[in-house]
Protein backbone atom coordinates (compact mmCIF):
# COMPACT_ATOMS: atom_id res chain seq x y z
CA UNK A 1 0.00 0.00 0.00
CA UNK A 2 2.98 2.36 0.59
CA UNK A 3 4.67 1.80 -2.55
CA UNK A 4 3.33 4.63 -5.05
CA UNK A 5 3.31 8.01 -4.79
CA UNK A 6 0.50 11.05 -5.87
CA UNK A 7 -2.22 10.30 -7.76
CA UNK A 8 -0.25 6.95 -8.21
CA UNK A 9 -1.99 3.21 -6.83
CA UNK A 10 -0.50 0.35 -6.66
CA UNK A 11 -2.72 -2.67 -8.81
CA UNK A 12 -1.69 -5.79 -10.21
CA UNK A 13 1.89 -5.41 -9.26
CA UNK A 14 2.83 -2.03 -10.26
CA UNK A 15 2.08 1.88 -9.71
CA UNK A 16 -0.11 3.36 -12.51
CA UNK A 17 0.73 5.79 -14.04
CA UNK A 18 1.17 9.81 -12.49
CA UNK A 19 -1.54 11.14 -14.34
CA UNK A 20 -4.81 10.93 -13.02
CA UNK A 21 -7.21 9.32 -14.45
CA UNK A 22 -10.93 8.26 -13.85
CA UNK A 23 -10.61 4.46 -12.71
CA UNK A 24 -12.51 2.34 -13.94
CA UNK A 25 -12.60 0.32 -10.50
CA UNK A 26 -12.90 -3.51 -9.91
CA UNK A 27 -14.79 -5.68 -12.57
CA UNK A 28 -16.95 -7.02 -10.44
CA UNK A 29 -18.16 -3.76 -9.18
CA UNK A 30 -21.31 -2.08 -10.68
CA UNK A 31 -21.80 0.97 -8.91
CA UNK A 32 -24.44 3.45 -10.35
CA UNK A 33 -23.81 6.17 -8.53
CA UNK A 34 -20.95 7.56 -6.09
CA UNK A 35 -21.52 10.64 -4.07
CA UNK A 36 -19.11 12.43 -1.53
CA UNK A 37 -20.18 13.84 1.35
CA UNK A 38 -17.75 16.80 1.79
CA UNK A 39 -16.61 19.85 4.55
CA UNK A 40 -14.16 22.06 4.72
CA UNK A 41 -13.78 22.26 8.73
CA UNK A 42 -13.47 18.81 10.69
CA UNK A 43 -16.11 17.44 13.24
CA UNK A 44 -18.96 19.39 11.65
CA UNK A 45 -20.74 15.95 10.94
CA UNK A 46 -19.93 14.40 7.76
CA UNK A 47 -19.36 10.81 9.03
CA UNK A 48 -22.73 11.78 10.92
CA UNK A 49 -24.40 12.85 7.75
CA UNK A 50 -23.20 10.21 5.95
CA UNK A 51 -24.23 7.23 7.67
CA UNK A 52 -27.84 9.13 8.20
CA UNK A 53 -28.23 9.39 4.27
CA UNK A 54 -27.17 5.70 3.88
CA UNK A 55 -29.57 4.76 5.61
CA UNK A 56 -32.18 6.79 4.10
CA UNK A 57 -31.25 5.25 0.94
CA UNK A 58 -31.24 1.85 2.24
CA UNK A 59 -34.74 2.38 3.62
CA UNK A 60 -35.53 3.16 -0.07
CA UNK A 61 -34.90 0.31 -1.01
CA UNK A 62 -31.39 0.42 -2.29
CA UNK A 63 -28.30 -1.31 -2.28
CA UNK A 64 -25.30 1.25 -0.49
CA UNK A 65 -22.11 1.39 0.21
CA UNK A 66 -19.94 3.80 2.45
CA UNK A 67 -16.45 4.50 1.37
CA UNK A 68 -14.74 5.63 4.76
CA UNK A 69 -12.35 8.18 3.05
CA UNK A 70 -11.30 9.61 6.39
CA UNK A 71 -8.01 7.31 6.44
CA UNK A 72 -6.62 8.88 9.36
CA UNK A 73 -9.47 9.69 11.79
CA UNK A 74 -11.89 7.11 10.58
CA UNK A 75 -15.46 6.72 12.01
CA UNK A 76 -18.05 5.30 10.21
CA UNK A 77 -17.34 1.72 11.32
CA UNK A 78 -17.36 2.86 15.37
CA UNK A 79 -21.21 4.56 14.86
CA UNK A 80 -22.46 0.79 13.36
CA UNK A 81 -20.60 -0.95 15.91
CA UNK A 82 -18.39 -2.28 12.98
CA UNK A 83 -15.10 -4.32 13.63
CA UNK A 84 -12.18 -5.95 11.41
CA UNK A 85 -10.21 -7.40 10.04
CA UNK A 86 -12.46 -7.79 6.82
CA UNK A 87 -11.98 -10.92 4.77
CA UNK A 88 -9.82 -11.51 1.75
CA UNK A 89 -10.46 -13.18 -1.39
CA UNK A 90 -8.28 -13.78 -4.56
CA UNK A 91 -10.54 -10.99 -6.33
CA UNK A 92 -10.24 -8.29 -3.48
CA UNK A 93 -11.41 -7.54 -0.05
CA UNK A 94 -15.07 -8.30 0.98
CA UNK A 95 -16.26 -5.54 2.57
CA UNK A 96 -17.69 -5.91 5.96
CA UNK A 97 -21.73 -5.19 6.24
CA UNK A 98 -23.33 -3.32 8.89
CA UNK A 99 -27.28 -5.02 10.90
CA UNK A 100 -28.80 -2.78 8.26
CA UNK A 101 -27.08 -4.08 5.44
CA UNK A 102 -24.96 -1.18 4.10
CA UNK A 103 -21.49 -1.98 2.78
CA UNK A 104 -18.46 -0.55 4.46
CA UNK A 105 -14.92 -0.51 3.49
CA UNK A 106 -12.95 1.58 6.49
CA UNK A 107 -9.54 1.87 7.64
CA UNK A 108 -10.39 1.09 11.42
CA UNK A 109 -11.28 -2.43 9.71
CA UNK A 110 -7.94 -3.30 8.38
CA UNK A 111 -6.00 -1.81 11.56
CA UNK A 112 -5.07 -4.35 14.28
CA UNK A 113 -6.32 -1.84 16.87
CA UNK A 114 -8.93 0.58 16.24
CA UNK A 115 -6.99 2.59 18.39
CA UNK A 116 -4.41 2.63 16.30
CA UNK A 117 -3.08 5.65 14.09
CA UNK A 118 -2.64 5.93 10.96
CA UNK A 119 0.83 8.19 10.65
CA UNK A 120 1.20 8.42 6.27
CA UNK A 121 1.98 11.49 4.10
CA UNK A 122 -1.17 12.34 1.80
CA UNK A 123 0.43 10.93 -1.19
CA UNK A 124 0.23 7.54 0.16
CA UNK A 125 -3.37 7.87 1.86
CA UNK A 126 -4.49 9.11 -1.41
CA UNK A 127 -3.39 5.71 -2.50
CA UNK A 128 -5.22 3.64 0.12
CA UNK A 129 -8.85 5.55 -1.02
CA UNK A 130 -8.35 4.45 -4.98
CA UNK A 131 -7.41 0.59 -3.43
CA UNK A 132 -10.67 1.55 -1.25
CA UNK A 133 -12.02 1.87 -4.95
CA UNK A 134 -10.41 -0.24 -6.69
CA UNK A 135 -9.74 -3.26 -4.75
CA UNK A 136 -12.75 -3.74 -2.94
CA UNK A 137 -15.54 -6.32 -4.40
CA UNK A 138 -18.41 -3.72 -3.60
CA UNK A 139 -20.87 -5.67 -5.82
CA UNK A 140 -23.86 -4.02 -7.18
CA UNK A 141 -24.73 -0.87 -5.23
CA UNK A 142 -27.13 1.78 -6.20
CA UNK A 143 -25.08 4.12 -4.35
CA UNK A 144 -21.29 4.44 -3.12
CA UNK A 145 -21.40 7.13 -0.58
CA UNK A 146 -18.11 8.64 -0.08
CA UNK A 147 -17.10 10.59 3.18
CA UNK A 148 -14.13 12.28 2.84
CA UNK A 149 -12.19 13.67 5.36
CA UNK A 150 -12.15 17.57 6.66
CA UNK A 151 -10.66 19.90 3.75
CA UNK A 152 -9.29 20.42 0.14
CA UNK A 153 -6.15 18.03 0.59
CA UNK A 154 -4.81 15.12 -1.50
CA UNK A 155 -7.75 12.70 -0.28
CA UNK A 156 -10.61 15.09 -1.93
CA UNK A 157 -8.38 15.46 -4.87
CA UNK A 158 -7.85 12.22 -5.70
CA UNK A 159 -11.46 11.41 -5.09
CA UNK A 160 -12.95 14.41 -7.49
CA UNK A 161 -9.99 13.07 -10.06
CA UNK A 162 -9.84 9.36 -10.28
CA UNK A 163 -13.31 8.39 -9.22
CA UNK A 164 -16.46 9.14 -11.05
CA UNK A 165 -18.04 11.29 -8.50
CA UNK A 166 -21.69 12.23 -9.55
CA UNK A 167 -22.07 14.71 -7.05
CA UNK A 168 -21.17 16.30 -3.65
CA UNK A 169 -23.01 17.30 -0.49
CA UNK A 170 -21.40 19.97 1.56
CA UNK A 171 -21.90 19.67 5.25
CA UNK A 172 -21.96 22.58 7.55
CA UNK A 173 -22.63 23.80 11.18
CA UNK A 174 -23.75 27.64 11.54
CA UNK A 175 -21.13 29.59 12.36
CA UNK A 176 -19.84 31.99 10.27
CA UNK A 177 -16.10 31.05 10.50
CA UNK A 178 -17.68 27.25 9.27
CA UNK A 179 -19.02 28.99 6.47
CA UNK A 180 -15.58 30.48 5.08
CA UNK A 181 -14.14 27.56 5.19
CA UNK A 182 -16.68 25.69 3.65
CA UNK A 183 -16.65 28.03 0.61
CA UNK A 184 -13.32 26.54 -0.25
CA UNK A 185 -14.81 23.23 -0.49
CA UNK A 186 -17.52 24.29 -2.79
CA UNK A 187 -15.10 26.69 -5.02
CA UNK A 188 -12.66 23.18 -4.77
CA UNK A 189 -15.62 21.36 -6.20
CA UNK A 190 -16.56 23.71 -8.48
CA UNK A 191 -12.91 24.02 -10.30
CA UNK A 192 -13.11 20.32 -10.55
CA UNK A 193 -16.15 20.32 -12.41
CA UNK A 194 -18.27 18.13 -10.25
CA UNK A 195 -21.58 18.62 -9.40
CA UNK A 196 -22.73 19.87 -6.12
CA UNK A 197 -25.62 18.79 -4.81
CA UNK A 198 -25.97 21.02 -2.15
CA UNK A 199 -25.45 22.02 1.79
CA UNK A 200 -27.26 20.31 4.65
CA UNK A 201 -26.72 22.60 7.81
CA UNK A 202 -25.90 19.89 10.91
CA UNK A 203 -26.45 20.82 14.26
CA UNK A 204 -28.72 23.75 13.14
CA UNK A 205 -31.00 24.29 16.34
CA UNK A 206 -31.55 22.50 19.53
CA UNK A 207 -35.11 21.50 21.06
CA UNK A 208 -35.00 20.22 24.54
CA UNK A 209 -37.78 18.34 25.73
CA UNK A 210 -40.75 20.16 27.00
CA UNK A 211 -39.50 23.34 24.67
CA UNK A 212 -41.80 24.85 22.36
CA UNK A 213 -39.67 26.06 19.87
CA UNK A 214 -36.35 25.25 18.55
CA UNK A 215 -33.45 27.36 20.00
CA UNK A 216 -31.18 28.41 17.28
CA UNK A 217 -27.68 28.89 19.44
CA UNK A 218 -25.49 30.44 16.71
CA UNK A 219 -28.29 32.06 14.80
CA UNK A 220 -31.08 31.41 11.93
CA UNK A 221 -31.37 31.46 8.25
CA UNK A 222 -27.35 32.36 7.77
CA UNK A 223 -26.45 29.20 6.42
CA UNK A 224 -29.42 29.17 4.10
CA UNK A 225 -28.74 32.94 3.31
CA UNK A 226 -24.92 31.98 2.28
CA UNK A 227 -26.09 29.22 0.08
CA UNK A 228 -28.57 30.55 -1.82
CA UNK A 229 -25.76 33.53 -2.37
CA UNK A 230 -23.70 30.88 -4.14
CA UNK A 231 -26.65 30.08 -6.52
CA UNK A 232 -26.38 26.20 -4.22
CA UNK A 233 -29.21 24.54 -2.58
CA UNK A 234 -29.86 24.84 0.94
CA UNK A 235 -30.40 20.93 1.76
CA UNK A 236 -32.04 21.58 5.15
CA UNK A 237 -31.26 22.04 8.90
CA UNK A 238 -30.59 18.72 11.48
CA UNK A 239 -31.06 19.75 14.91
CA UNK A 240 -28.35 18.82 17.61
CA UNK A 241 -29.74 15.28 18.31
CA UNK A 242 -28.71 13.69 21.68
CA UNK A 243 -30.75 10.73 20.90
CA UNK A 244 -28.81 10.04 17.78
CA UNK A 245 -25.18 10.64 19.39
CA UNK A 246 -26.29 7.99 22.30
CA UNK A 247 -27.03 5.60 19.35
CA UNK A 248 -23.90 6.50 17.19
CA UNK A 249 -21.66 5.95 20.69
CA UNK A 250 -23.22 2.84 21.08
CA UNK A 251 -22.35 1.85 17.59
CA UNK A 252 -25.96 1.66 16.21
CA UNK A 253 -27.12 4.69 13.99
CA UNK A 254 -28.64 2.35 11.90
CA UNK A 255 -31.73 2.65 14.62
CA UNK A 256 -31.76 5.96 14.22
CA UNK A 257 -34.54 7.57 12.16
CA UNK A 258 -35.37 10.93 10.78
CA UNK A 259 -37.69 12.65 8.68
CA UNK A 260 -34.51 15.28 7.26
CA UNK A 261 -32.87 12.38 5.68
CA UNK A 262 -35.60 10.71 3.94
CA UNK A 263 -36.10 13.93 2.27
CA UNK A 264 -32.94 13.87 1.09
CA UNK A 265 -32.67 10.18 -0.08
CA UNK A 266 -35.78 10.97 -1.87
CA UNK A 267 -33.87 13.77 -3.76
CA UNK A 268 -30.48 12.28 -4.04
CA UNK A 269 -32.54 9.81 -5.77
CA UNK A 270 -34.77 12.14 -7.89
CA UNK A 271 -31.63 14.48 -9.12
CA UNK A 272 -29.17 11.08 -9.54
CA UNK A 273 -30.95 8.66 -11.74
N1 LIG B 1 -26.60 16.66 14.84
C1 LIG B 1 -25.78 16.29 15.80
N2 LIG B 1 -26.17 16.36 17.10
C2 LIG B 1 -25.34 16.01 18.10
N3 LIG B 1 -24.09 15.58 17.91
C3 LIG B 1 -23.64 15.47 16.65
C4 LIG B 1 -24.45 15.83 15.53
N4 LIG B 1 -23.75 15.63 14.41
C5 LIG B 1 -22.55 15.16 14.80
N5 LIG B 1 -22.48 15.06 16.14
C6 LIG B 1 -21.36 14.57 16.95
O1 LIG B 1 -20.24 15.39 16.68
C7 LIG B 1 -19.06 14.58 16.59
C8 LIG B 1 -18.42 14.80 15.21
O2 LIG B 1 -19.31 14.28 14.23
P1 LIG B 1 -18.76 13.55 12.93
O3 LIG B 1 -17.74 12.53 13.30
O4 LIG B 1 -19.94 13.11 12.15
O5 LIG B 1 -18.05 14.78 12.23
P2 LIG B 1 -17.02 14.79 11.01
O6 LIG B 1 -17.22 16.06 10.31
O7 LIG B 1 -17.15 13.55 10.21
O8 LIG B 1 -15.67 14.76 11.82
P3 LIG B 1 -14.18 14.59 11.23
O9 LIG B 1 -13.76 15.94 10.85
O10 LIG B 1 -13.43 14.03 12.39
O11 LIG B 1 -14.25 13.65 10.07
C9 LIG B 1 -19.49 13.15 16.85
O12 LIG B 1 -19.29 12.84 18.19
C10 LIG B 1 -20.98 13.16 16.51
O13 LIG B 1 -21.72 12.18 17.23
Amino acid sequence: MEKCQGCNYYQNGKCGTSTCIVEEGNPLNKIKHVIGIMSGKGGVGKSTVTALLANALKKNGNQVGILDGDITGPSIAKIFGIKGPVLNSENGVIPAETENKVKIMSMNLLLPKESDPVIWRGPVVAGVINQFWNDVIWGELDYLLIDLPPGTGDVALTVMQSIPVDGIIMVTSPQSLVHMIVKKGIKMTQKMDKKILGVIENMSYVQPPGYPEPYYLFGKGKTEEVVKQLGLEFLGGFPIEKEMVELADQGAIHKYDNQLFKQLADKVETTIK
